[in-house]
């Protein structure tokens, strides 16, 4: 098992957001998270990535308390690649990425040869080769977006978690991403955990689908299982007709407009 998630509460100051949620994540599997705005999933990932402490209830990471882990510990086992990333500092792409070595770094020494060849190979594998001179202060969100990807997967961690990663990119880049993730899935037995809004996007990549509303999860389990008009209806608050598309060999989901 990768995550036990046990009864699970979290608030900020009086305001409780996340009220009971109870999960096994196992691990070999691309798992997305899908709700309606303010619903909790960005909470959720903080408090998996043990950036947030849950104010009841236990999460255990590979059957130890995930609190009970050192910080750089944690580091070689889990990436994110936050909702937001902001830096007004000029570093470079290729700095930004080598700093997804870190955790895998003795303390205060530079980067080896083989950080350096990890970052570069990522970056090619990436198609963000391009900016390894180009500050970030310098480049379109969607750039910026593409080299935070790299860097969380230049830190090679069994698992990775993804926070809306693919806002910003064009489809093109989109499916290029997440092709890569989902066969370091299939072939090396990565975890992912990903926020995703589209939820065609979600239908195409995940294994598993987590639908939560109001804090609390509202279905889970197999995608092609998950998905359906009366989850959609019963999470979104809308109509939508879902069916298995043969060409991409999952399931999709149509919306029409209300107005017409
Ligand atoms: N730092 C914070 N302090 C106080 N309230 C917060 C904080 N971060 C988030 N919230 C609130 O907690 C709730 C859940 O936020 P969260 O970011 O987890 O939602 P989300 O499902 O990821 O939303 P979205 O789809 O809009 O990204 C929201 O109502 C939000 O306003």
């Amino acid at each position: 098992m990768s995550f036990q998630i046990n009864h699970i509460a979290f608030s900020y100051e009086n305001r409780p957001v996340i009220r009971d949620i109870s999960l096994e994540i196992e691990p070999g599997y691309f798992y997305g998270i899908l709700g309606p705005n303010g619903c909790g999933k960005s909470t959720t990932i903080d408090l998996l990535m043990g950036h947030r402490k849950p104010g009841a209830g236990t999460i255990t990471y590979k059957g130890r308390d995930l609190f009970k882990y050192p910080r750089r510990e944690l580091a070689r086992e889990m990436a994110l690649v936050p909702q937001n990333f902001y830096i007004n500092f000029p570093f470079t792409g290729r700095e930004i990425v080598v700093m997804g070595r870190y955790p895998h770094m003795p303390r205060f020494s530079a980067p080896s040869a083989k950080d350096l060849a990890v970052a570069d190979t990522i970056m090619e594998r990436t198609g963000t080769a391009a900016f390894k001179e180009r500050y970030m202060t310098e480049m379109s969100g969607g750039e910026r977006q593409r080299v935070v990807f790299a860097r969380a997967l230049v830190q090679e961690t069994p698992v990775l978690m993804l926070d809306e990663a693919t806002s910003n990119l064009d489809v093109n880049h989109t499916l290029k991403l997440m092709d890569i993730v989902s066969e370091d899935v299939r072939n090396r037995g990565r975890t992912v955990i990903a926020v995703i809004q589209d939820i065609n996007l979600a239908a195409t990549y995940c294994d598993r689908l987590i639908l939560m509303k109001d804090g609390y999860v509202a279905a889970f389990g197999k995608t092609g299982d998950v998905l359906n008009t009366e989850n959609i209806r019963s999470v979104f608050g809308v109509d939508s007709h879902v069916w298995f598309d043969t060409w991409s060999e999952s399931k999709k989901v149509s919306f029409k407009r209300n107005n017409g």
